[in-house]
């Protein structure tokens, strides 16, 4: 474990609300709680719990938005994402949140993002760099890389993926990637698809999808995470987007489709067995991928990680690497074959 933390990682697959502390969770729930908004027993237990099927997790993901639909609230927790991914030594990370609007506190999609990127500035553990660096970066506050002591900080470089939320209408997914076409300069390198897959229609998103790659953004899909979505898993898999996040239930020749297309996959080992979707990590398609050297995004999770789900996936395969992350890719190669040899 201690081993593991060590080495350099590179995170592509993180939701923001997803990584927030528990603690934080919690003291926003107390907050709240006191005010009478919400139930904090009922919210602490919902936190408080381990194993979560796939329901469950959209239950707490409704409750995490009630605690966190504040610009306070999602500036801390960007903070406190950055501060503990850095702290397990992650170098490059790509953050992905939904952009979301509360009217009653004045809150919209640009100032939530404005919100997450104040979070970025607040850190002070580590050096963030965020702004890409074809940008003026005389506009980013953070260029120190020295503390008051005078030590180097630890960097970390910080992108973001702008989701898109399965319960959202055409419109509003229309209206975040408008917003990721602005703030390109701001580290915005993406748009993602994602939320309840039990909810929303493909076609819903399309025009959206479409719009972000008439003008150039990547984009990654969450697709197969329930088992009677095959039709919609081939619309994606048509689509040809830049990544892929879990691709758990394809049919056969989905599945063959899928490794010829080398669309490189983003899997994590854990969150895909906590929440049943895979029975386990033996059975995982994971292996099937690394098998036929399918470009894989995969979690560092196989040699126990103690965090449980939406942690660090690591990038796999050399082609698809962001920065000059060569350690990254040879450390992640490393823990497959470990585990591979492992299970031999
Ligand atoms: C388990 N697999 C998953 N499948 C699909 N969507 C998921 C997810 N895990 C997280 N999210 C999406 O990320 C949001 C939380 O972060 P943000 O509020 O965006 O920062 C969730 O509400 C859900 O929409």
């Amino acid at each position: 474990m201690e081993w593991c933390l060590k080495q350099p990682k590179i995170e592509l697959h993180a939701h923001l609300n997803g990584s927030a502390r528990d603690s934080t969770l919690l003291e926003l729930a107390r907050g709240l709680g006191e005010r009478g908004v919400v139930d904090f027993a009922t919210i602490e237990s919902v936190i408080r719990k381990n194993d979560r099927s796939l329901v469950e997790c959209f239950k707490l993901f409704d409750l995490i938005r009630i605690l966190t639909t504040d610009h306070a609230a999602i500036t801390r927790i960007t903070r406190e994402v950055i501060e503990d991914f850095a702290s397990e030594n992650v170098v490059y990370l790509e953050l992905r949140t939904t952009p979301k609007k509360n009217e009653a506190i004045g809150m919209s999609k640009r100032s939530y993002i404005q919100a997450v990127l104040d979070g970025l500035r607040s850190v002070d553990a580590v050096d963030v760099d965020f702004i890409p660096s074809n940008v003026n970066k005389a506009n980013s506050k953070k260029t120190l890389s020295i503390n008051d002591n005078g030590v180097t900080k630890t960097k970390i470089f910080v992108r973001l993926l702008l989701s898109i939320d399965r319960q959202e209408t055409g419109e509003a997914a229309m209206e975040t990637v408008k917003l990721a076409l602005e703030m390109k300069d701001l580290g915005v390198v993406g748009i993602d698809l994602s939320g309840n897959p039990a909810v929303g229609e493909w076609d819903t998103f399309l025009p959206a999808l479409n719009f972000a790659r008439a003008h150039e953004l990547p984009i990654v899909l969450h697709c197969g995470e329930l088992p009677d979505r095959l039709e919609e898993v081939q619309e994606m898999l048509n689509f040809y987007p830049q990544r892929i996040g879990h691709a758990i239930f394809l049919d056969d020749e989905q599945w063959r489709l899928l490794k010829l297309s080398k669309i490189p996959v983003e899997i994590c080992l854990t969150s895909n067995v906590h929440t049943g979707c895979v029975t386990t990590i033996d059975d995982h398609h994971f292996i099937d991928l690394y098998k036929s050297k399918h470009p894989l995004l995969c979690a560092p999770t196989i040699l126990g990680c103690s965090r449980p789900a939406f942690l660090a996936n690591i990038i796999l395969h050399p082609q698809h690497s962001v920065l000059e992350g060569k350690k990254c890719l040879r450390w992640e190669r490393l823990q497959l074959t470990t585990y591979l040899q492992m299970k031999e």
